[in-house]
Order: C-alpha cells, then sequence, then structure tokens
C-alpha cells in the first residue's frame, strides 16, 4: 500500500495556538520512517498551505464563527490532495492539525468514492452548526457539515451537498456532546457509541457491531478520522480540548485492530496534537507515537 501523508498545519479551527505544530513533531519523532518500517510504501506529499494569519481577521468573514474563509480555502485545497492520492490509488493519511480538517479529508474522499462511511473516533461529536457551536469554532462542525447539515458555506466545500449520508456516520467514543449536537443526533439517528455505551456493552462488542453495519450498508469506502482527545485526558495533556474518563491506550489501539483488521478502511486523520501545550515528559506525542506504530503494523500491506 502506498501512504500518502499529507500534513495539515491548521489552528483556526480550535483557536488555539501550537496545534499547527502537529504536523511537524510526527516527523521529527519519526512517522515516516515507522510507516516505511512496517512494509509499507510511503510519500511524505509535504503540508497543505496554512497562511499566518493576525487575530484581528477572527470575525472578517462571519460574526461568530471564527477564520471562516481560510479554513474553507485550506479545506478546498486539503480535499483535492486526498482526491488525487485516491486516484493515484493511494492512501491518504492526513495529519493536523485541528479537526476542521476533517471537512476536507472528507469531501475529497467521499468525490472519490460512490458510497462512503465515516467513522468518527473523538470525545466530541463535532455536529455543531452555527446556529448551535458553543464556542465559534470551526472544528466543532465538520462531521455535521459533511453531512449536508449547516450553513452552505462549509456544506458546499469542494463540491455542493452531502458528502456522506447521516446513516452511514459512525460516532465512537464521545463523552462531550454538546444539546444542540443531541438533539441532532436523535434527529438524524445516527450511529452513536458513546463511552457510556462502550462501558455498557464492551469496547469488541460495539466495534464488531459497526463492522457488520458498514459492511451491510454496501459502501465502498470507509473515512476513519481520529480525534486524539477520545483518550483519556490523562493520557493527552497536549490537546486543546481534553476529556475525562476515556479511552486507554490499549483500548485505543483495540479500535484500530478491529477495524483495521477488516481491510475496508480507505483513508484516514489523524489530529489535535499540539505539542506546545504537551507536559515535560512529552506524554501526548509519546502515546501518539505508540498509536501511530500499531496503525502501521495494521493496516493492509
Ligand atoms: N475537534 C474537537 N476537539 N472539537 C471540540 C469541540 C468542542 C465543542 N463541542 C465546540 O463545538 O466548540
Ligand atoms: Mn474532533
Ligand atoms: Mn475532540
Amino acid at each position: 500500500m502506498d501512504i500518502n501523508v499529507i500534513g495539515v498545519p491548521l489552528s483556526y479551527g480550535c483557536d488555539i495556538d501550537g496545534v499547527n505544530f502537529g504536523p511537524k513533531i510526527l516527523r521529527e519523532y519519526g512517522i515516516i520512517d515507522i510507516i516505511k518500517k512496517n512494509g509499507h510504501n510511503v510519500f511524505d506529499m509535504g503540508d497543505i498551505y496554512v497562511p499566518t494569519l493576525s487575530k484581528e481577521l477572527k470575525y472578517r468573514d462571519h460574526p461568530k464563527m471564527k477564520y471562516l474563509n481560510p479554513i474553507i480555502e485550506i479545506n478546498t485545497n486539503l480535499a483535492n490532495n486526498v482526491y488525487c492520492s485516491l486516484k493515484g490509488s493511494g492512501f491518504p493519511f492526513v495529519i493536523g492539525g485541528d479537526h476542521a480538517l476533517g471537512m476536507g479529508s472528507i469531501a475529497g474522499a467521499s468525490n472519490f468514492f460512490k458510497d462512503m462511511a465515516v467513522i468518527w473516533v473523538d470525545a466530541h461529536g463535532d455536529i455543531n452548526t452555527f446556529e448551535t457551536s458553543p464556542s465559534g469554532n470551526l472544528h466543532g462542525v465538520p462531521l455535521a457539515a459533511s453531512m449536508n447539515v449547516g450553513d452552505s458555506s462549509v456544506t458546499n466545500i469542494y463540491y455542493n451537498g452531502e458528502k456522506v449520508k447521516p446513516e452511514n456516520v459512525y460516532l465512537l467514543g464521545c463523552r462531550d456532546i454538546d444539546s444542540g449536537e443531541l438533539a441532532l443526533a436523535n434527529e438524524l439517528n445516527l450511529n452513536m457509541y458513546t463511552m457510556e455505551t462502550v462501558g455498557e456493552r464492551g469496547l469488541e462488542n460495539v466495534l464488531k457491531e459497526i463492522i457488520e453495519k458498514i459492511k451491510e450498508s454496501n459502501v465502498d469506502g470507509v473515512h476513519l478520522s481520529f480525534d486524539i482527545d477520545v483518550l483519556d485526558s490523562s493520557l493527552v495533556p497536549g490537546t486543546g480540548t481534553p476529556v475525562p474518563n476515556g479511552f486507554s491506550i490499549d483500548e485505543g489501539k483495540e479500535v484500530f485492530t478491529q477495524l483495521l483488521s477488516e481491510k475496508f478502511i480507505t483513508s484516514m486523520d489523524f489530529v489535535e496534537l499540539n505539542p506546545v501545550i504537551d507536559n515535560e515528559d512529552k506524554r501526548t506525542v509519546t502515546n501518539c507515537i505508540e498509536i501511530l506504530e500499531h496503525i502501521f503494523k495494521n493496516i493492509d500491506k
């Protein structure tokens, strides 16, 4: 498999400096060699261009949502890169950067496939609209936008309208959902496996059910978007919106063992690592590298 590593040094979607250094620190810690070492061909496609913007531009494009136009432009570029990677039989592995980049990854991948599923592994739902967002941060809206819910400025990225059908969306590990997000999840009847559900039913059973449903759904592509804040806050101090009661490292690995063994994953995001706010012992980046080693050990050769 030709892995195409695409960096997106984006921080405007969470409005916290430092998460833009995610791609740089992961390269410094050897992500490219880790991929190679596990027997894959790897192409480092470099970083999508992210302009340096002054904070005064934050509300230039919208009174509430921050850095709207630049985030749209960056995602449009990302979408085209993801699409081209798939066209060239590559596996797009997108490293962030904040989760607003999910709109671009999904737009690009969904343009390649007839019908695609999205597995969103995250402490959050990221299904806010401009109306329901409590923060004005665009990393809280990408999954809603991809389902064609929300403002046309974000639902029409790369191409107009729906990128993924709600019935093909799977949320896993969520435990910090805003009230507007919960209402939308119920309205759309999303496949939502909260941390509470995982606790009740067991991770293995939940993963089995997700796999079954995806196989029954006849999609021809599956995008897996991994937000590192799905891991317990004690394991990822270097992320902008940490949440307690999350996955252990072993549970994080288990998610990939199960999902990758099906060989249906066709693209991936790895987001929200902020090395600048990591603690002294570099716990977050070390844990990320451990997860990444596991991913590339298990991904299809
Ligand atoms: N990708 C993330 N870490 N998203 C956190 C979103 C937090 C909150 N729900 C918001 O919309 O502002
Ligand atoms: Mn997220
Ligand atoms: Mn999150």
